[in-house]
This record gives C-alpha cells, sequence and structure tokens, in this order.
C-alpha cells in the first residue's frame, strides 16, 4: 500500500474533523519467516478445549499482562476469539516509523516486509472503552475448544502491522483512499466475486482500517501463495515523481545488498542508497515480473514451511518448479486452479473496472487444503489506479511511459500457462 496515500489520509483526518483523533502513523514492515524454515505457529487444527493460561507479565510502566484464553473471551463479550491475540507477538528487524519520516528518507532504513505467519493484534471497537483496552492482549492457543476453528493467520507480502484481526471472519487492512476506492468501484462489477468481501471502514484505536473477509477463513490448515501479477510495479506517477524529485533510500540499498551485492552501482555503493525507482525496476528484472508478467511472492504450506526467498526466482523452469512443489503435484488441485483463472481471466474481460483502471503491485493469493478445496483470490488494490475519463487499457500491450499499460492480462495467461504444463509432470 502506497504510503503517500495513507499519509494523504492522514493529513486529512488530522487537519479536519477528525483532529481530536488523530490516525496512528506508525508504519512498519515486518520478517516473520524471511526464507525456507518452519513456522511452528501454525499449529494443527485441534478439537479439544483450550488449555487457559495465565502469565502475568507485568510490563515496565504499561501493567501490561496477558490474558486467559476464556478472559479474553469474556472481554470479547463472550464471542468466541479465534485468532491468536498479540501486540507483540512477531519478531520484527524494524522499529515504527512515522508516515511523516517514512519512505524516502535516505536514513529510513528501519523498515521490514512481513513474510509467513502473524498474529493479529486485536483492536478494542472504538466505542466504550472495554476494561481490557489497558491490557496486552495476548492469548496462547495451545489447544482449542471444540467445534471451534482455529486459524492462525498468513501475510506473505506487504507492510508490518497493516493488518489486524476484525470480526469474525474478517481482518482489518489499514486504510488507503485509493484502495477504499476500488472496493467500492468493485462494487457491483462483476470482478466482485473474486475480490474479499468489502465490508467499509472502521475506527480501532483512533486508526482507520478497510474491514474485509478473511479468504483463509473456510480453509482448514490452508496452502497460500501470494503471486504479484503484471509487468510493472510502480505507479506511472511514482515514475513522474522519481525524475522529478529523486529521492535515496538505504533502505532499499541494504535490501538490495541482501539479495546481491553486485547489483548496486559504483555510485550507489558509494552513496549507500538508492532511489525507489531503481530498486523496484532491479525486483523485476531479477524476479520473473519482467519476463512473465507476474512474480511469487511468498507461500505458506499447511506442512508448517514458509517461503519468501523467491526474488531472484525468474526462469519459467524454476517458477514451474515452485508450483509443482505448492501443489504437491495434485492433479486435481491444479485443475480446480486452472478453472478458477480462466474464470478469472473471462471474467476480467467483461469487467468494467478492470478495463478502467492500472493495476499495479496487485496480487492473486492461492489457497488450498487438504480437502482439495482450491480458489484464487484478487487482493491489494492499494496501488491500482482509475484511468482518467474515457481512457481504457487492455491489459495485454507492451508497456511504454505514457500509455499505462500494466500487463495483467499477459502476467495472467503466463501463469495459466505454468499451470497447465504441470499435469503433465505430476502424473
Ligand atoms: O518486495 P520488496 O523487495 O520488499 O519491495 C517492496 C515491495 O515492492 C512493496 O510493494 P508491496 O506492498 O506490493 O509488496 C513496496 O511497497 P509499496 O506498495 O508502498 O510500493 C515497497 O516499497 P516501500 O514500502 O516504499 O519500501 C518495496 O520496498
Ligand atoms: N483478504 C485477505 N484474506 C487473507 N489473507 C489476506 C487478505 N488480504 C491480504 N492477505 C495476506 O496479506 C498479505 C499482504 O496483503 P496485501 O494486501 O498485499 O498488503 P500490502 O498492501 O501491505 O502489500 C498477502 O500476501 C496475504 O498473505
Amino acid at each position: 500500500m502506497p504510503k503517500e496515500r495513507r499519509r494523504s489520509l492522514k493529513e486529512a483526518l488530522t487537519c479536519s474533523s477528525c483532529s481530536s483523533s488523530p490516525l496512528s502513523s506508525g508504519k512498519e514492515r515486518q520478517g516473520h519467516c524471511s526464507s525456507s524454515q518452519v513456522c511452528d505457529e501454525w499449529l494443527p487444527m485441534a478439537s479439544a478445549r483450550p488449555v487457559p493460561q495465565l502469565t502475568l507479565t507485568a510490563e515496565e510502566g504499561s501493567g501490561a499482562r496477558e490474558l486467559v484464553y476464556e478472559e479474553a473471551e469474556a472481554l470479547n463479550g463472550g464471542a468466541p476469539l479465534r485468532r491468536k491475540l498479540s501486540t507483540s507477538s512477531v519478531s520484527s528487524t524494524g522499529s515504527s516509523v512515522g508516515l511523516e519520516e517514512s519512505e524516502d528518507d535516505i536514513l529510513s532504513d528501519n523498515e521490514t516486509k512481513s513474510k509467513g505467519i502473524v498474529t493479529l493484534e486485536h483492536l478494542g471497537d472504538g466505542g466504550e472503552a472495554k476494561p481490557w483496552w489497558t491490557l496486552k492482549t495476548v492469548v496462547h492457543w495451545h489447544v482449542v475448544a471444540s467445534q471451534r476453528k482455529r486459524l492462525s493467520w498468513v501475510q506473505l507480502a506487504g507492510h508490518k502491522g497493516s493488518f489486524k484481526a476484525g470480526e469474525e471472519g474478517t481482518i482489518l487492512k489499514k486504510y488507503a483512499e485509493n484502495e477504499k476506492l476500488c472496493f467500492e468501484r468493485l462494487s457491483g462489477d462483476v470482478l466482485e466475486r473474486f475480490v474479499p468481501t468489502y465490508r467499509g471502514t472502521v475506527e480501532r484505536d483512533g486508526e482507520l482500517f478497510l474491514q474485509m473477509s478473511d479468504l483463509l477463513t473456510n480453509f482448514s490448515g490452508p496452502n497460500v501463495m501470494d503471486c504479484k501479477i503484471g509487468v510493472r510495479t510502480y505507479l506511472e506517477e511514482e515514475l513522474v515523481r522519481a525524475r522529478e524529485k529523486p529521492k535515496l533510500r538505504r533502505d532499499l540499498y541494504n535490501k538490495m545488498l541482501e539479495v546481491d551485492s553486485e547489483a548496486p552501482t559504483a555510485e550507489e555503493h558509494k552513496q549507500q542508497a538508492v532511489t525507489k525507482l531503481r530498486y523496484m525496476q532491479w525486483r523485476e528484472t531479477i524476479s520473473s515480473t519482467s519476463t512473465l508478467g507476474f512474480r511469487i511472492e511468498g507461500i505458506k504450506k499447511a506442512d508448517g514451511t514458509c517461503r519468501t526467498d523467491f526474488k531472484k526466482t525468474h526462469l519459467r523452469e524454476e517458477v514451474t518448479q515452485v508450483f509443482k512443489d505448492f501443489v504437491s503435484g495434485n492433479g486435481k488441485i491444479i485443475s480446480s486452479y486452472i478453472r478458477r483463472l480462466e474464470d478469472i481471466k473471462q471474467t476480467l474481460k467483461a469487467s468494467d473496472f478492470f478495463m478502467k483502471h492500472e493495476v499495479i503491485g496487485s496480487s492473486m493469493l492461492f489457497i488450498h487444503d487438504h480437502t482439495e478445496r482450491a480458489e484464487i483470490w484478487l487482493i491489494d488494490f492499494g496501488k491500482t489506479t482509475a484511468l482518467p475519463d474515457g481512457q481504457r487499457l487492455d491489459h495485454d500491450k507492451p508497456w511504454h511511459e505514457g500509455n499505462r499499460e500494466d500487463g495483467y492480462l499477459w502476467g495472467l495467461d503466463n501463469l495459466l500457462h505454468t499451470l497447465n504444463s504441470l499435469p503433465a509432470q505430476c502424473s
């Protein structure tokens, strides 16, 4: 989700009607399983009663403590809690950074990307203060109530702290004006059935969120893959801004170094910083974005393994192998994914929304489980932008500055090609 959009909202709310309720300005990226590893928080479904745990963890000055399951549930109005709730559970390589001082500052090297299993903080409802609002709410889900589904949450990409637990079956994503507009415009569009159900905005603890359905809810131990679609990952307006007012970022230089210490030019090494545009373009070329019009961002498998180390996965054969591993060679799941993708493709071609928007940085979320249920959903519209009146996109034409083509359909075709090449291999 682009920061400038969050910033504009914050400004809007701070200086107008909502000045008494300023939005939190923190935005971080977080890493949890940054490379191939087992995420042991992904506990298997269980069907027994929860074992309550009460750990008093007097935090310095905060009076924070952990809650037992029942206690938290009671404080939740008796409603069953279905997530591990935490304000402090995931490892972080970054610290909170205010929007004003974020992004384009050469010194802002404190952001990391969210990768893997996260525990979502459950926030107050913004209404009457609850007795637990001062508490640090951490619920351990070692064992789970009978008939009750316990779902850890998977965030394979995006910004740290972007998501919170919502009401049952929903998640809250940090507000971005642009994404809200997209959800509103998608309402009634043929594409609507392929995007999370949008439930409007909600304010929690002084911060605004978009409430949407949690796509993992109906799965049992889901396997999840995030594929970023399109041949370009930055907006044309970002290109213009980068040209007019280039800003150097040390954090992106460091991210570059982590992947390939020889990637920066001599000049970039000297300044120990790169522009965001340079970083984004480099990311496109080392991954399959440039060559296939999509790239794999991350995969979480039901066996607990979690991988987000796909930055250099760019050859068709490599991508195909990752898909094959993701579906564990299951032909039925592959067929379901292919049918769903074909359906999405036909629907995109008939969609008024799609025709009139430049779709950048959006992902398809692949989800399947042991029941062979397999779905693909369109997510992340933070950088999906309406075209000027009268302009239309084909989404499969080569991009050159000014035509705003995003290569979305080209990427989709390559995805289909990849999946179609699998059944022969997965006998
Ligand atoms: O994938 P890595 O290599 O970590 O690079 C990230 C992704 O491209 C992010 O896009 P997405 O959120 O779609 O994953 C982008 O956020 P934007 O969406 O704001 O462009 C980040 O920009 P910064 O947050 O500015 O660092 C950029 O650093
Ligand atoms: N509605 C949803 N249901 C389930 N998981 C989701 C949903 N939306 C996003 N996610 C998870 O969160 C990750 C980041 O989402 P995204 O919208 O791309 O965030 P950002 O805008 O910060 O990049 C995805 O890779 C996916 O794992």
